[in-house]
């Protein structure tokens, strides 16, 4: 375990001539007993690495779906220290990577150390802290340091170019390229658009490039993961989950892997 899992986890599913899925879900979403079933899904419907986001009263960077689903798990009484426990308490019986997101408050109230070491010991291979930027990385390095955990860096398409490739060099185990699709009536130049931008993010990064935000179709699965090393998707796979459609999920997962290097 650890952050070259990551990366190793998604070298071999391009190897194998597919592409990356990285589903997001809402620890504690329908009741924190349900994780370890939750993960099994995911791990047998062949995601790639999961992304596990922290429920928190305050998520500045989530959309209404994900919301939502942090007020159901804060609802059910899921907190941070709960996750981490119940993560350890199955984390053996999970064989992929898996990304632990929260905002920095709930980091702060834990204690930084412990957090980190907690992290470790329930196997989290990755972070996302999306209100801790690059410059203040500082916050947090010592700790990060001590541990084998990456830190995930966002990079969008509307930074500038040095920011961009600082983002690039910097990010451990993915860089993820935020993307928004769908754009009525834009979409060759979206897709243009992004199929440069995910060109410059691997020209700079050492690790894969995936991108997120937005994605809900399997067609779009197919046409994003197309340009980099493949996909994360958040509110489509966390409403499904809540709605039981699980046979919908399964074809999101499907769709990354039909897709080959051109
Ligand atoms: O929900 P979407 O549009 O599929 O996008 C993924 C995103 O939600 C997920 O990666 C995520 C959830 N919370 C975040 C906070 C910051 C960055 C990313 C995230």
């Amino acid at each position: 375990m650890g952050k070259y899992e990551i990366q190793h986890a998604i070298t071999q599913v391009i190897e194998n001539g597919g592409k990356a899925f990285v589903p997001y879900i809402m620890a504690g979403d329908g009741g924190l007993s349900q994780l370890k079933e939750q993960l099994l899904f995911l791990q047998e419907a062949g995601a790639t690495v999961v992304e596990l986001g922290i429920p928190f009263s305050d998520p500045v960077a989530d959309g209404p779906t994900i919301e939502e689903a942090g007020q159901r798990a804060l609802k059910n009484g899921t907190t941070l220290r709960g996750v981490l426990k119940e993560l350890a308490s199955f984390r053996n019986e999970i064989n992929i990577p898996i990304v632990l997101m929260t905002y920095i408050n709930p980091i702060y109230k834990y204690g930084l150390d412990t957090f980190f070491a907690h992290c470790e010991q329930s196997g989290v291979d990755g972070l996302i802290i999306p209100d801790v930027p690059l410059e203040q990385r500082d916050l947090i390095q010592d700790e990060l340091e001590k541990t084998n955990i990456a830190l995930i860096q966002l990079v969008t398409l509307t930074s500038p170019i040095e920011r961009i490739e600082k983002l690039a060099e910097a990010s451990e185990g993915f860089l993820y390229a935020v993307t928004v699709t769908g754009i009525t009536g834009a979409r060759s130049a979206v897709s243009e658009k992004l199929e440069s931008f995910i060109f410059t993010l691997k020209k700079h990064s050492k690790v894969p490039v995936l991108a997120g935000f937005g994605i809900s179709t399997p067609d779009q699965v197919k046409e994003i993961a197309a340009f980099g090393d493949g996909v994360i998707v958040g509110s489509r796979i966390v409403d499904l989950l809540h709605k039981g459609k699980r046979e919908e999920i399964q074809k999101l997962i499907d769709a990354s892997s039909s897709v080959h290097y051109s």
